[in-house]
């Protein structure tokens, strides 16, 4: 089963208004494959979320960083999945690392984000990844594994979902995954995903790689069977993000 390719840019907590607009005007103007063959999603911080959608090409989408585990209600500060399909938002990013790492989000929590967020409509770009303690202790399919297993327990329908592989030593490091490492864990996944879900979820989910991805190394990544995209932090904020989009034809070639 073709999976479509799919780059996202997670601009985590960065730009001011300004810096959001000239982003957009870069991508608005930007000569890329058509939807046909890459699926390009933006997540700006909430505050921009409006201004985004509004300014940005129709065929480009957008994403939330994040949003609330359950309905919206006397929660001080957080945003809930309601809110998000009510703005039109269509995608929600969920259990980043560096929520796992700073906000203390436990992969059941994570699990219960997902499974709400899917529950109200929104489509989930759900992230998983092993710490560079980890991966050097032999643990990387087992932690991945539960990370996935905690979303697997809760969800019936992986039809809007997409799993973000983001080995946690590789974001915002420039120590990017071999394409070979890369390839390795995806193809394990892929492979967990038809032991204990289904060969049609593991066949037709798509799974990208996150950590340290840029104009350079996007093309040889790309190439991997077993990866289906990117979400890319911080070159998404700069030109080479269109490079990274147009990685896509590699798949093609
Ligand atoms: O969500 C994106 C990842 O955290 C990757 O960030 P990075 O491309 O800056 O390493």
């Amino acid at each position: 089963m073709a999976r479509k390719f799919f780059v996202g840019g997670n601009w985590k907590c960065n730009g001011t208004t300004e810096e959001v607009k000239k982003i957009v005007t870069i991508l608005n103007e930007a000569e890329v494959p058509s939807e046909d063959v890459v699926e390009v999603v933006v997540s700006p911080p909430f505050v921009f979320l409006p201004l985004v959608k509004n300014l940005l090409r129709s065929d480009f989408h957008v994403a939330a960083q994040n949003c609330w585990v359950r309905k919206g209600g006397a929660f001080t500060g957080e945003v809930s999945a309601e809110m998000l399909v009510n703005l039109g938002i269509p995608w929600v990013i969920l259990g980043h690392s560096e929520r796992r790492a700073l906000l203390n989000e436990s992969n059941d929590f994570v699990g219960d984000k997902v499974a709400y967020a899917l529950s109200q409509g929104l489509k989930v770009i759900a992230c998983i990844g092993e710490t560079l303690e980890q991966r050097e202790s032999g643990s990387t399919m087992a932690v991945v594994a539960a990370q996935t297993k905690a979303i697997a327990d809760k969800i019936f329908n992986w039809d809007n979902i997409v799993l973000a592989y983001e080995p946690v030593w590789a974001i915002g490091t420039g120590k990017v995954a071999t394409p070979a490492q890369a390839q390795e864990v995806h193809f394990e996944l892929r492979k967990w995903l038809k032991d204990n879900v289904s060969a049609e979820v593991a066949a037709s989910t798509r799974i990208i790689y996150g950590g340290s991805v840029n104009g350079a190394n996007c093309k040889e990544l790309a190439a991997q069977p077993d990866v289906d995209g990117f979400l890319v932090g911080g070159a998404s904020l700069k030109l080479e993000f269109v490079d990274i989009i147009k990685s896509a034809t590699v798949k093609k070639n």
